[in-house]
């Protein structure tokens, strides 16, 4: 499975300010990108280059300075169910138990209680969480709550995943075995995903295409067509190519990430 050539998110000449006066602050400058119908886009960038605000603009809840998003030729102009978001901290709802949390959204939009249930049972077994549709988020791993957030915002079958560090707060050896779930699941569901990360290995394993943004304020800096070949596996991680790409992803943003510590005047100290 592949993108699609018709275009699904459009990003036209995106700004963000916040703030006025002295005190503003310029998070992005001019992002252009247009991103097709189920394409898996990473966004990759030093810490406050923007990542997350592009995201939230995207997402509706936050609005450019200038220029527009874009979804199916729809302009975006709040937060919609045509977009699903997962964040890094855990958004579950404490009160709920796993199969209710994913039911939410659906009841929210007043889908009969049978085939919540259908779709529900569907995207816990789709995330391996079988047997624990009754258990509630205080009695899971970080791992696991992740899951049911990516379930929940599936469940909902938004056209777009939007994913902030999902799997920031996660081991090591979890976030790897949580990578290969959610492309198994990208691969299921036909989603356009953006995935926000800092993390260089994670945004080449999941995407077609690595997005590395300049830093502040926010530009794309240049952008990395990941030329492996699906369904990928941990194993792809140590191919001449992907180690090619990781290369090039490394001495870009330690580039940027030397120029926001500004490195260049320590290293006169
Ligand atoms: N609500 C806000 N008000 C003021 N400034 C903000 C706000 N949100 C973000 N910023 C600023 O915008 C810039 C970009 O922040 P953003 O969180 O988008 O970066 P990021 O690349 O996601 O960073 P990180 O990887 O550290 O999470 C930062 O300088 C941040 O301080």
């Amino acid at each position: 499975m592949g993108a699609d050539n018709r275009e699904s998110l459009v990003i036209s000449d995106v700004t963000k300010v916040f703030g006025d006066g002295k005190k503003s602050v310029q998070a992005l400058d001019t992002i252009n990108l247009t991103i097709k119908n189920k394409e898996f886009v990473s966004i990759l960038g030093a810490s406050g280059c923007g990542k997350s605000t592009l995201l939230r603009i995207v997402g509706g809840l936050e609005k450019p300075t200038t220029g527009f998003v874009s979804l199916g030729g729809q302009k975006v102009t709040g937060p919609g169910p045509d977009r699903g978001m997962v964040f890094q901290s855990y958004t579950l709802f404490p009160w709920l138990s796993v199969k209710k949390n994913i039911e939410f959204g659906l009841k929210q939009k007043g889908v009969a209680s049978a085939k919540r249930s259908q779709i529900a049972n569907d995207y816990i077994e789709i995330v391996g969480l079988k047997g624990f549709e009754d258990v509630y988020p205080k009695a899971l791993s970080g791992g696991m709550k992740q899951r049911v957030a990516i379930a929940r915002a599936l469940a909902n079958d938004p056209e777009v995943l939007l994913l902030d560090e999902p799997f920031g707060a996660l081991d090591m050896q979890t976030r790897g075995l949580m990578q290969e779930l959610l492309l198994q699941v990208w691969q299921q569901s036909q989603k356009t995903v953006v995935l926000v990360t800092h993390d260089i290995d994670e945004a080449i394993f999941m995407a077609d295409r690595v997005v590395v943004m300049k830093s502040r304020p926010g530009e794309i800096k240049e952008i990395i067509d990941v030329d492996l070949p699906r369904p990928r596996d941990y194993r792809v991680r140590t191919s001449p190519l992907f180690l090619e790409y990781k290369a090039r992803a490394v001495d870009l943003v330690r580039n940027e990430s030397m120029k926001e510590l500004d490195m260049d005047k320590l290293t006169t100290l």
